[in-house]
């Protein structure tokens, strides 16, 4: 019997961020594994026309709950979606859910977060840092509550190179940086930021890293674990290889270069591609939640979930395999062959962009415009490149982290805890996760039907065919133009027709004199 899972069981668990990706994942291992559980209550917002329910239906009712029914299958009375928006004063949780909540939670996993990069500081210190404190601050008044996991991320200190499992502090108090934001205007937030973040590349980083100090400062007697993935990639093996819902990370990239678009991108092919599974994120996520609540340790607890020190892959190897993937899948609807390649300078970086990113883009809008429609290529691509830029600072460095808890916590695990909750990456095989990531993608991201793979090929026949066309037209275009302005030229050329046509001649007369 698994000890985690059966920890589970009868438990009252608060998710917040349940309907993003990792949420949706955590959720899904959960009812699999401990279909006993009592009730999941989680926190979400009406978003985009779609009520409450109408989100819970959309999430069990896709690919990755294909299981659930049949193993839990009272699953639509176990969740309990509450209206909450994390922006909000408590949440913006009514009276009657926040007496339930108060009295009934037993475990807390606090996924919730904004992820993008570019986010203004105000937003992304209301979400990931005053948030996490309100949150805090509930769970302090829950009389039930064993376990509160936080989802930090392994960059949260990314401004060092060796990382530790432990926190780190900040320049400003965030109790300070919560209270200016609520009296400093926008403007002045924008002005200030650089400065706040220093040599972080970024808000989101380092709100992150606020948050997990806000989570170290306010949870006095509470049992409370921070998790720290890495970049988290899609599922490794569970429900299924290859599940993905969003564009962040690699995935935007990957679906950028199998569709043609994307032809170089900068970044230190040596450098340490740290991936990491989603599943292995919420097995680890899981595990510690069920230590922090059983063995009570005396500090909070900082697990690394990260691949590069256990089992690294760099980033050329994963380039590599991803373009020899696309070989074998095809993307529909191709904009060009799929061929990138790593530039390391600035000067190859800004040359590539321009020959193979904002050429095409140009001369397929000229395209466009004469024939009736509307130009957007050189608009996408420019989008395409400022958001490659972003993420850049991440795949021109290697860190290192250390993985002492994350270690720890899989020796107390029964064998078969050790397996049903695995979280080792060492037995990750590397080109089989990539290509499944690359098909992941495909099926869906993309939404691409595995029997649309001949047509995409021979979309990419054709498009060798006029890349073949266009370059002959071009090399005679300017040779053409040599020819006409430059005597050199026009001996070169009268050179090698003379030479071929000797060539033939004697070809011609040695065949003649055979026969
Ligand atoms: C040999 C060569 C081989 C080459 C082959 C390739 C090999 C692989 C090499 C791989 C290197 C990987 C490096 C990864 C490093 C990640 C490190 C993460 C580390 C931290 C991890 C964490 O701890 S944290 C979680 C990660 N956190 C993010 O990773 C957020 C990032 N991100 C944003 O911060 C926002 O994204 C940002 C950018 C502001 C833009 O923001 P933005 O508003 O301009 O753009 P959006 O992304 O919102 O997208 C707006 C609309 O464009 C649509 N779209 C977007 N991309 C599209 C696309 N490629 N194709 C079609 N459509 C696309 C989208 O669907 C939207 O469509 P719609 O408007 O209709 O909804
Ligand atoms: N993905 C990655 O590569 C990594 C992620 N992490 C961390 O893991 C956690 C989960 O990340 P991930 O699942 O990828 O992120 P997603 O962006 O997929 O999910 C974010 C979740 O937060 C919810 N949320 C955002 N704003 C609000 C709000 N105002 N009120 C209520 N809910 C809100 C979203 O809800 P809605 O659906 O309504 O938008 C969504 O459920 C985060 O803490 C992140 O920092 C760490 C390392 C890497």
């Amino acid at each position: 019997m698994s000890m985690i899972a059966a920890f589970y069981g009868g438990k009252s668990i608060l998710i917040t961020g349940a309907t993003g990706f990792l949420g949706k994942v955590l959720m899904e291992k959960l009812f699999r594994t401990s279909p006993d559980l009592k009730i999941i209550y989680i926190l979400v917002r009406s978003k985009a026309g779609q009520t409450l329910q109408q989100r819970v239906f959309q999430i069990l009712n896709s690919k990755l709950f294909e299981n659930i029914k049949e193993i839990c299958p009272n699953v639509h009375e176990k969740i309990r979606p509450i209206s909450a928006d994390l922006n909000q004063h408590d949440f913006g949780i009514s009276k009657e859910d926040m007496e339930e909540l108060l009295s009934s939670t037993n475990i807390i996993f606090h996924c919730a977060a904004t992820v993008r990069f570019d986010d203004p500081l105000r937003h992304a210190v209301q979400l990931n840092v005053t948030a996490t404190q309100q949150l805090l601050l509930m769970a302090s008044q829950m009389p039930k509550l064993e376990a509160f996991i936080h989802l930090s991320t392994a960059f949260s200190n990314c401004n060092l190179k060796h990382i530790d499992e432990v926190i780190y502090p900040c320049s400003v108090e965030p109790k300070k940086i919560i209270d200016s934001m609520e009296w400093l205007d926008d403007a002045i937030i924008d002005e200030i930021t650089p400065k706040l973040i220093g040599d972080r590349p970024n808000t989101y980083t380092y709100t992150k890293a606020l948050g997990e100090i806000v989570v170290q400062q306010e949870s006095e007697n509470m049992n409370v674990a921070i998790i720290r993935p890495s970049i988290v990639g899609p599922t490794w093996q569970e429900p299924f290889p290859g599940w993905v819902d969003n564009l962040n990370g690699p995935s935007g990239i990957i679906i950028a270069a199998g569709k043609g678009f994307l032809r170089s991108i900068r970044a230190t092919p040596t450098a340490v591609a740290d991936l990491i599974p989603a599943d292995t994120v919420v097995n680890l996520t899981l595990a510690a939640g069920w230590y922090t609540a059983v063995h009570r340790p005396k500090s909070t607890l900082i697990y690394h979930c990260t691949s590069g020190n256990l089992n690294p892959c760099n980033w050329l190897k994963m380039g590599l395999h991803v373009l020899a993937t696309f070989e074998k899948v095809p993307f529909e609807k191709a904009f060009r062959r799929p061929n990138a390649d790593f530039t390391t300078t600035n000067f190859t970086t800004h040359y590539w962009n321009a020959v193979s990113h904002r050429v095409p883009a140009i001369i397929y809008d000229c395209y466009l415009r004469l024939t009736g429609r509307k130009p957007r290529v050189l608009k996408l691509m420019n989008r395409l490149l400022r958001n490659i830029s972003m993420l850049e600072y991440f795949i021109n460095r290697s860190w290192e982290w250390s993985t002492h808890n994350t270690e720890m916590l899989m020796s107390v695990l029964s064998p078969e805890d050790q397996r049903i909750f695995n979280f080792d990456v060492r037995q990750l095989n590397w080109l089989e996760y990539i290509e499944n990531y690359v098909l992941g993608v495909k099926k869906y991201l993309l939404k691409e039907d595995m029997a649309g793979i001949p047509e995409a090929r021979q979309h990419l026949k054709r498009l060798r065919n006029i890349h073949y066309l266009f370059n002959i037209a071009l090399f005679f275009i300017i040779w053409r133009l040599l020819v006409a302005r430059w005597q050199m030229a026009r001996n070169v050329w009268f050179f090698i027709v003379s030479f071929c046509y000797k060539f033939l001649s004697y070809f011609r007369a040695s065949s003649t004199l055979k026969l």
